[in-house]
């Protein structure tokens, strides 16, 4: 027994019309194995997962688990064989509790709603505790931090008892202090025996949490080894090939000092009443990096969104380079006048999944003479723009008139950077920009950042990842708990203290 692996596959295999977005898959993968699978952007992880998963079916190869054949046409018949996905974008409703979400959908406790949950709460409350996690059953979720909220996610899967578990890009939405929790709760499952899955693009996470990695490339596994001993380099290079990405380097101060946007006590309330952004005041200069840090849920949205137009504040000034200013613009006056944004979540405020490349494109560009005269629309403009978008930023999609939904979710990414960016603006509003993508990517995208400050834009960048916007930013501000920390020249402070900041109240 102790030769047969806990999942085995063997020539797994998916396509999508000519495209091969798994090409004969084989692995192993043993009880208690922590995997990671890396992989440049469109190279066939995601896909895997949700094979075996049962989102999707291959066209050929075949699975087997603990030595029995697996064949899966649902997620629901993957996770009573005991395999459970936890997906980037989490399933839980806001209005409800932890108790509450963690029965929903789950027929042993959805119908003991009026009991209170108790065999829930006892069966849940050991597990958790076994791998030291903190759950609050009766707090509502829209009130957790985005690292509670994903803990909750994991608990949902893992009351279910899989023996696989399989985690997509868990620490995309985590800062650096919530990291640890979530790979101290990866070893304690795989000390219990429970076999984890983690596709990242952060190679820490992967040399951190994994024993094994397995490398995707072009729909292939092309390299499946131990991590041990392994450097971040190391990983680099088996992921890209000797093609190590370079961020260009950050040329001195070009700010005018002319400023693109000046806040003055900015302040907003959530529905809820609480304050999410308190008296905020800051400038964005042209020619420079703004970063904006901190734990995600401490107001960097709403403040992204109030700059942006989507969000009227409830107190304070916003005024802009071009002389109009007040307590709101909305967000089409502002794009007209050359603020564009890459918003954080992709699948809520960037994309239509079912529009074409060519529409998604259009999306913020409808007004724009290039793309329509007289109010007639000009398809051959918008296909070389398309065609431009793909070629400059290697967008891998299945073809130029392809469904949005059709691109892997690196691909959109991409796409929707290269529409932000392809009308040159004055300010560029970008949250966390580089979400998704592979380390070449990352390394891309900050570098048309730098480019762009270059040339004398301002950048307001919010992110999670510190040291990722630490080498290009010039100036940086934290928000915690809706209060606002700087902004500080970055050659005038430090990392730990800037760290500290994110954890101030
Ligand atoms: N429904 C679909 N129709 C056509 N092509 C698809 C579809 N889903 C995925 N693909 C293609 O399959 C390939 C692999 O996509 P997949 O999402 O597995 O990549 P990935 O490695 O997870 O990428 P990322 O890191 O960007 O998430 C991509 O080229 C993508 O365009």
């Amino acid at each position: 027994m102790a030769d047969i692996p806990l999942l085995r596959l063997e020539g797994i295999t998916k396509r999508y019309g000519s495209l091969i977005a798994n090409d004969g898959v084989s692995l192993t993968l043993d009880a208690g194995e922590v995997m990671g699978i890396l992989g440049e952007n469109g190279a066939g992880k995601s896909t895997l997962m949700n094979v075996i998963s049962g989102l999707i079916r291959p066209d050929g190869g075949t699975m087997q688990l603990n030595g029995q054949a697996l064949v899966l046409s649902s997620p629901r018949e993957a996770a009573e064989a005991g395999i459970g996905m936890v997906h980037q974008h989490f399933k839980l409703v806001g209005a409800l509790t932890v108790a509450e979400n963690l029965a929903l959908g789950d027929p042993r406790w959805g119908r003991r709603m009026l009991l209170g949950f108790g065999g829930l709460r006892a069966e849940i409350g050991v597990l958790a505790k076994s791998l030291g996690v903190d759950v609050d059953f009766d707090v509502r979720v829209d009130r957790l931090t985005v690292g509670q909220q994903q803990r909750v996610e994991i608990m949902k899967v893992l009351s279910r008892k899989p023996r696989l578990l399989i985690l997509d890009e868990p620490t995309a939405v985590l800062s650096q202090e919530e990291r640890p929790a979530l790979f101290r709760m990866v070893a304690g499952l795989a000390a219990q025996g429970t076999a984890v899955i983690i596709i990242s693009h952060k190679l820490e996470d992967i040399l951190e949490s994994c024993r094994r990695v397995v490398v995707m490339r072009h729909g292939k596994v092309v390299n499946n080894s131990d991590v041990r001993g392994k450097s971040r380099e190391d990983l680099i290079r088996l992921l890209v090939g000797d093609e190590m990405p370079v961020l260009a380097e950050k040329s001195g101060a070009v700010q005018s000092g002319q400023s693109l946007l000046k806040t003055a006590g900015l302040t907003i309330k959530r529905p809820n009443g609480t304050v999410a952004l308190h008296e905020a005041t800051f400038e964005v200069r042209r020619g420079e990096i703004l970063a904006l840090c901190g734990v995600e849920g401490n107001g960097q949205s709403e403040l992204v969104r109030a700059v942006t137009g989507l969000l009227k504040p409830d107190a304070g000034r916003l005024d802009y380079w071009f002389g109009e200013g007040g307590d709101y613009l909305d967000a089409a006056a502002l794009r007209r006048q050359g603020v564009c944004h890459i918003p954080e979540d992709r699948l809520k405020d960037g994309v239509l999944p079912d529009a074409s490349l060519g529409d998604n494109f259009l999306l913020t560009h409808l007004g724009c003479a290039q793309f329509n005269r007289l109010g007639w629309l000009r398809p051959k403009q918008v296909e070389t723009a398309v065609e431009e978008a793909v070629r400059d930023y290697a967008i891998k999609t299945p073809s130029l008139q392809a469904a949005m939904s059709q691109l892997s979710g690196g691909n959109q990414q991409k796409l929707v950077l290269a529409r932000e960016l392809a009308s040159h603006p004055s300010l560029i509003v970008a949250a966390h920009p580089t979400r998704g993508l592979d380390v070449k990517t990352i390394a891309f995208i900050n570098n048309q950042l730098l480019e762009r400050r270059a040339t004398g834009a301002g950048v307001l960048l919010a992110s999670a990842d510190l040291a990722e916007v630490w080498p290009i930013a010039d100036r940086i501000m934290v928000l915690s708990a809706g209060r606002l920390h700087g902004p500080v020249a970055v050659s005038e402070t430090t990392l730990q203290e800037v760290g500290r900041w994110m954890t101030q109240r």
